[in-house]
Order: C-alpha cells, then sequence, then structure tokens
C-alpha cells in the first residue's frame, strides 16, 4: 500500500534521516519506534509531503502508493492528504464548532449536499465513539472538548475524507492515560480498513498494536532503520544488539 524506498531527509542540508525503506501492507499497522531525533516525524513529515512547507527540507528517494510513485498518483498536496491523513501528538481541530471541523474538509474536496455532509459527520463521529459523547452540541466550539475528545475529533476528521492510509505522530502521547487508551483501542479497531503508521515512543503500546514494526537509530548523527519486521519477531528476537537493550528498556 505504502512503501519508501531510499528515502532520506536533510534540513539545510544536514541529514537527519538516510535510506529509510519500508512497506506497509493493506489494512497493516506499522510500528514507528526509536529514540528522540532519529528521523521519525521527518520520514512521516516526507511521506505527507508536509516538508515542502518547512524551510530548508529536502527529501530524497522514492514513495510508492499501491506500486505507483506517489507524485504521480497524487500530483496535489489536497488530494495526497486526502488519501494520507495525518494526526498530530497535540490535537489541533480548528477553532471552530464540531460539525464544521468535520465539515469543512469535506466541502474542501467538492461535497456540498447538507444531508450527505451530516451523514458523513455522524458517521465518523460513530466510528471514533464520540457521536453519543458529542450529538447533542455539534455547535460548540471543538476547543470545548477534553484532550483526548479533540484528538479522537481529529481522527473523525481525517476519516471522513475516507482515507487509506493514516500518519499518526504519537498521537496517545499527549492525553490522559484513559483517553489514551481510547485511542489506542479506536486505532486497533481500524486494522484491515486503513493502513497506519503510527509514531510511538511506547513500546509497549508499539507491541500491542503493530502488525510490523521499523526501529529508527541515530548512528553517526544520521538516523536510519536498523531493524524492522513483524512485531512479535523482532520484540522476541531482535537481531541487532542495539535494538535487543533498546526494546528490552536498557538503551534509549
Ligand atoms: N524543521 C527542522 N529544521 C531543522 N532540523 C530539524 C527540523 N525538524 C527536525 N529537525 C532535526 O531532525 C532530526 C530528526 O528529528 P525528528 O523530529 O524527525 O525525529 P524524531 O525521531 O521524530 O524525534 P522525536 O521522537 O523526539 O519526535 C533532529 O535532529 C531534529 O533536530
Amino acid at each position: 500500500m505504502i512503501a519508501t524506498e531510499n528515502l532520506s531527509v536533510s534540513y539545510n542540508g544536514r541529514t537527519v534521516l538516510r535510506d529509510a525503506t519500508i512497506e506497509a501492507k493493506p489494512g497493516e499497522i506499522l510500528a514507528l519506534v526509536g529514540p528522540s531525533g532519529c528521523g521519525k516525524s521527518s520520514f512521516l513529515a516526507a511521506i505527507n509531503r508536509l516538508t515542502e512547507i518547512i524551510p530548508g527540507a529536502s527529501v530524497r528517494g522514492r514513495i510508492r502508493f499501491d506500486g505507483r510513485e506517489l507524485e504521480t498518483v497524487f500530483p496535489s498536496s489536497v488530494d495526497l492528504r486526502r488519501h494520507v491523513g495525518m494526526i498530530f501528538q497535540q490535537p489541533n481541530p480548528f477553532a471552530m464548532s464540531i460539525r464544521r471541523n468535520l465539515e469543512l474538509p469535506l466541502r474542501e474536496h467538492g461535497i456540498r449536499d447538507s444531508g450527505e455532509l451530516r451523514r458523513i459527520a455522524e458517521s465518523a463521529l460513530r466510528d471514533v465513539g464520540l457521536w453519543d459523547e458529542v450529538s447533542d452540541r455539534l455547535e460548540q466550539s471543538a476547543l470545548e472538548l477534553s484532550g483526548g475528545q479533540q484528538q479522537r475529533l481529529c481522527i473523525a476528521r481525517a476519516l471522513a475524507l475516507k482515507p487509506q492510509v493514516l500518519l499518526m505522530d504519537e498521537p496517545c502521547s499527549s492525553l490522559d492515560p484513559l483517553s489514551a487508551e481510547r485511542v489506542e483501542q479506536l486505532i486497533d479497531s481500524m486494522r484491515g480498513q486503513y493502513t497506519v503508521l503510527i509514531v510511538t515512543h511506547n513500546l509497549a503500546q508499539a507491541r500491542r498494536l503493530s502488525d510490523q514494526v521499523a526501529v529508527f537509530w541515530t548512528q553517526d548523527g544520521v538516523g536510519r532503520i536498523v531493524e524492522q519486521g513483524e512485531t512479535e519477531a523482532v520484540f522476541n528476537a531482535p537481531s541487532n544488539p542495539i535494538v535487543a537493550s533498546y526494546l528490552s528498556g536498557r538503551k534509549g
């Protein structure tokens, strides 16, 4: 579904990630783990072309979507972000009503019929388990929701566009434990429906959630993927000693 080949990211000529090659199959959850600063966020930013708006950022290598070059499949970033959604560490709802948060991106993508807008919004809110919590206050500002509710709203906003891929950059780490658990359950329930790439510092979460894991590590000042494979196999018997001590909590 989504694959990278020798993907490298630099900022102002300094390479921070070199030759990252991964493949996430349709419906699979791929966890990206590794200590701070080894290029995990940069990797997601490159896939979602956020690097285009980061001053000094440059990307080399290939990204494929269903076997074809991502740029060919989605020449425009607007199209790309419809099919490849992104969720950030800090929930980032728009400063507008809950309903508008869901409807605005749909309108931007050409859906105008008010009945259809309402149907899709409701269905997305149900998908993230928010409908019962907010159905009587859809006109209230999204900023009045709790952090965990805001994050689920952001996930609903991405899901409303029917993406094939979701990129998640530490989606639970700013949430309280209960909200984090709910969001984790939500991600788990996406298996088979969406291809999910999730950056997490929570190794137990990576192990619980993911089908595959890629371990990033900084070597000589440059981030690389030093181990990847089926999650259980990597956690049970990592081949790289650095990875072994990281995954067992002794390093990183
Ligand atoms: N906009 C930027 N300009 C310059 N350097 C940057 C920029 N963004 C990230 N970097 C540098 O790139 C390297 C990789 O950062 P990145 O955020 O991708 O790592 P990460 O593995 O996601 O870290 P964390 O787990 O702490 O979020 C770091 O050295 C960081 O300082």
